[in-house]
């Protein structure tokens, strides 16, 4: 698969160094000011920059008629917009808040756990993201979509980043040198606290779902999700 990589910081570099391992090669970077290499020579793109150039990323690749794999968060006010340039181009688009496997399993069980644990008054639920100090958005994509899976099964009606509104759901979001992404969900009674924790070691289970995100999506038309790439059937 001839890639181009769209942004090429931690997340860029981290799927070079895989992607190469795994036999594709690497015909396009983008850099902040500077481009190595012809975009039009890739199959497919993929896009780790920053949250305002992704939507330029992506508009970019759906209009050259490559499937692209976003995963830069902080731009999701305009997920529709993506979408609907998608559908009118009859493109391939991919995005996902966090690619790792360990951390699609863990919306599914973070889905469940609620719905368990709903009926029982209680247990106040919050979630806590901690990231690297160079994070630009808070809360976190991943955050986002670990509440957005909570709501569907509780009372609260929405969320919010340290609130302390009864209806709200509670985000906590810490900055700490080189933490490459935990994230903590916790129901909170007078009697015992209940905690889910997936705690990301290295940046290579997100470059290595994206790269599986692209081989995925290189030859299918379409929007997906990465419950499509993995398979993940159990949702709640
Ligand atoms: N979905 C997922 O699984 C994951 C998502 N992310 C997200 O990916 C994004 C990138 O993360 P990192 O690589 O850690 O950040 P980073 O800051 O190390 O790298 C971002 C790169 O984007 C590029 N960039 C910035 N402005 C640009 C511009 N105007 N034009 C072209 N390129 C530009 C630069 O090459 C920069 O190095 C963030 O939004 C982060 O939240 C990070 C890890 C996993
Ligand atoms: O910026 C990061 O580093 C990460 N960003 C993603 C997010 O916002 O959820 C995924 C992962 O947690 C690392």
């Amino acid at each position: 698969m001839k890639i181009a990589l769209l942004g090429y910081g931690k997340m860029g570099k981290t799927i070079e160094k895989l992607a190469l391992e795994k036999g594709h090669s690497i015909v396009f970077k983008s850099l902040s000011k500077t481009a190595e290499g012809k975009f039009e020579d890739a199959d497919i793109a993929i896009d780790f920059s920053s949250p305002e150039v992704a939507i330029k990323n992506i508009s970019k690749a759906l209009e050259a008629g490559t499937p692209i794999v976003s995963g830069t968060t902080g731009w999701l006010d305009k997920y529709d917009e993506m979408v609907k340039l998608c559908e009118n181009r009859n493109g391939s688009f991919i995005y996902a808040s966090n690619f790792s496997v360990g951390v699609n399993l863990f919306f599914s069980i973070n889905e469940y756990a609620a719905k368990l644990i709903a009926p029982w008054k209680e247990y106040n639920v919050s979630v806590e993201e901690i990231h690297h100090l160079q994070k630009k958005d808070a809360p976190s994509g991943t955050a986002i979509t670990i509440a957005e899976g909570i709501l569907k099964h509780s009372d609260k009606k929405d969320w919010k980043l340290n609130t302390s509104e009864e209806n709200t759901l509670n985000i906590t979001a810490k900055r700490e040198e080189d933490v490459k992404g935990t994230h903590i969900v916790s129901y909170d009674s007078s009697i015992d606290t209940i905690s889910l924790k997936h705690e990301a070691h290295s940046r290579e289970g997100f470059a290595l779902g994206a790269i599986l995100a692209a081989e995925f999506l290189k030859d299918k038309k379409g929007i997906f999700t990465m419950k499509d790439v993995l398979g993940i059937k159990i949702n709640d």
